[in-house]
């Protein structure tokens, strides 16, 4: 710990410590908030802050001045002096510092800001209004790249044009002089009076520099209400200048599935205004609302929107299977392994209209460590990536113990044991708990039937450790709970090339015939990809992050940081689960 004597030269540090001192002798207990609060005030960093603050208050004080207006053109200056020295590593440096877009974007705003260049000079405004003017208010924004941020709309019946939408964080917003509902009166001096919607937006588009509007002021504020907190999850890909529907397509605001939206407006029901959360851009941009999404995507799907949202099939009877495959966690050679077809599986087409997801961001909870799932196509990988892991800290990473149900064909080993190599239940009760939803899995291999229950995910949740989990992706809708929040990871095969590379340098083993130790043929490793596309399109909402299983070390090492990160730092989840 570094000693006071490196920090003396700070008056207000040393007295900080004083009172730490006095107050410590007063207060009972809390020694260890007493410790932490020395040990920081003690510390480099702390140090280190306080002279940027007393260096920051200074200046201010002193209301700084530039040491000069043109950096800028002294670093092209600089540049071009030192293309013509010795190539030596210092001046080869500076030439790439100089050079990179980051610096020269810096010195040239240094330069702005140094000439003051930030506020835009505007026209003088006409002060000779006729007498019907005098409720007009007269608005000027300064036209750059940016698009102006506003909607507009015709009132048919009087042919008046009418702000319909202002975008948050957008330039009309940022002016604050242009709300929902102002009428727009005159563009640059031109009239809307009888134009269309197209006319006006010709007009605001040739024009160049400034642009004056002359408004009506809305009767009433219908202004947006201030920024919402929802967050919203997107499952589906959009793209504004493919949509068709779109009020604007250059205000509208382009996602990918999985990204998180910052919904900040949702007057407008079919057109909300979002940000992509952690997007620096604070201009807010259009997407489709949820209610106007779920019905084109109904269409897509060829179904009806009302009410046949859900399309579950009837559940089957206990003694099939319920995925298709049951592989006990032990890989128990006799379990019959019959290959998980995606195409063949006629649960595949079970799937409800999901557009958004609205999701909020929480602490790792204490003691109580998420499950990570691993879903994917079967021979992807999934086993060894659980393999690695909870041989990485057997203590912390745990897989659940089985349910079996035997028959009286099968006599248990002498070696297995009750609750250690399976949890034995008779195959009634088994069958029960089928029945009441409560198996994640299951399977029936020579007559007796095998699965994972829920309890025993439990199980490991509550002693604190992390339940690894490889399932069929069905399982999903029973894991994802309030109480277990599963952290679902997709793995995800590499393009067929390098699956095939991969694999063949590996000998990696077939899993469509645990009885040989064959590798995986070209038919099967087609088969993979194309399961994965099929798992991925029907339960990608479900997937919290995509892991592509190239090089396994590769693999295993990401696997590994998520791991870490879920149980470090805060994450998204469904707001369901923490209603
Ligand atoms: N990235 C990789 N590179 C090379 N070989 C790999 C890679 N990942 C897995 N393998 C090998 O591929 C084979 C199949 O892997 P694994 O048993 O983990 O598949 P799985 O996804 O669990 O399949 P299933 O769901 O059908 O049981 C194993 O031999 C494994 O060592």
């Amino acid at each position: 710990m570094p000693g006071l004597s490196t920090l003396g030269s700070d008056p207000g540090l040393q007295r900080l410590l004083q009172s730490l001192t006095h107050v410590q002798g007063k207060v009972e207990g809390q020694q260890n908030d007493f410790s932490f609060l020395n040990t920081l005030f003690q510390s480099r960093d702390f140090e280190a802050l306080l002279k940027v603050h007393s260096i920051v208050s200074a200046h201010m004080e002193q209301d700084p001045s530039p040491v000069m207006y043109t950096a800028a053109a002294l670093s092209l200056d600089i540049s071009e002096e030192l293309r013509f020295m010795m190539p030596t590593p210092e001046n080869l440096e500076l030439l790439r510092l100089l050079n990179s877009p980051h610096i020269r974007a810096l010195l040239s705003s240094h330069d702005r800001v140094a000439n003051k260049e930030f506020s835009p000079r505007l026209p003088e405004v006409e002060s000779d209004f006729e007498e019907e003017d005098q409720s007009l208010k007269v608005v000027q924004l300064v036209k750059n790249e940016e698009p102006l941020g506003a909607t507009i709309r015709l009132e048919e019946k009087t042919g008046q044009i009418f702000i319909a939408r202002v975008m948050i964080g957008g330039a009309a917003d940022r002016s604050g002089l242009m709300a929902v509902g102002d009428e727009i009166w005159e563009v640059n001096g031109i009239s809307v009076r009888g134009k269309t919607p197209d006319e006006v937006v010709q007009i605001l588009s040739n024009a160049v520099g400034t642009i004056t509007f002359k408004l009506v002021p809305a009767d009433l504020d219908l202004r947006p209400p201030k920024d919402s907190k929802v967050r919203m999850k997107a499952h589906f890909d959009y793209d504004p200048f493919e949509d068709k529907n779109i009020p604007c397509r250059e205000a509208g605001l382009p996602f990918q599935r999985g990204d998180v939206l910052h919904i900040v407006n949702m007057e407008d029901p079919n057109w909300w205004q979002a940000r992509r959360e952690g997007d620096r851009n604070c201009r807010a941009g259009l997407i489709p609302g949820r209610l106007l999404q779920e019905r084109r995507e109904a269409v897509r799907q060829g179904r009806t929107a009302n009410g046949g949202v859900h399309r579950d099939k009837p559940s089957k009877s206990p003694q099939k299977s319920r995925w298709g495959s049951f592989r006990s966690s032990k890989k128990n050679a006799k379990t019959r392994k019959v290959m998980y077809q995606a195409h063949q599986n006629d649960e595949y087409d079970t799937r409800e209209i999901l557009t958004y997801e609205e999701v909020v961001k929480v602490l790792p909870r204490p003691g109580r460590p998420r499950p990570v799932v691993l879903i994917g196509p079967p021979g992807v990988g999934r086993n060894e990536l659980k393999r690695r892991l909870i041989a990485s800290d057997p203590d912390m990473y745990r897989s659940t113990v089985p349910h079996m149900a035997y028959d009286t064909t099968r006599q248990r080993k002498n070696v297995e044991i009750d609750g250690k190599d399976y949890h034995y239940v008779s195959r009634q009760v088994m069958e029960a708990e089928i029945q009441n939803n409560k198996l994640i899995e299951y399977g029936e291999y020579r007559g007796n039937l095998y699965g994972t229950h829920i309890d025993s995910v439990r199980a490991v949740v509550q002693a604190g450790r992390v339940c690894v989990l490889c399932v069929q992706p069905q399982a999903l809708k029973l894991l994802k709970t309030s109480d277990l929040q599963p952290c679902v990871i997709y793995v995800k095969p590499p393009p067929l090339d390098r699956l095939r590379e991969t694999r063949t340098a590996a000998n990696a083993k077939s899993t469509h015939d645990p009885s040989s130790s064959r590798t995986f043929s070209e038919e099967e490793l087609q088969e993979m990809i194309i399961s994965g596309k099929i798992v991925e399109g029907l339960f990608g909402h479900y997937f919290d992050f995509i892991l592509t299983n190239d090089s396994l070390q590769q693999a295993y090492s990401d696997l590994m940081n998520i791991c870490h990160m879920i149980q470090t730092e805060p994450q998204w989840v469904p707001a369901a689960w923490v209603r």
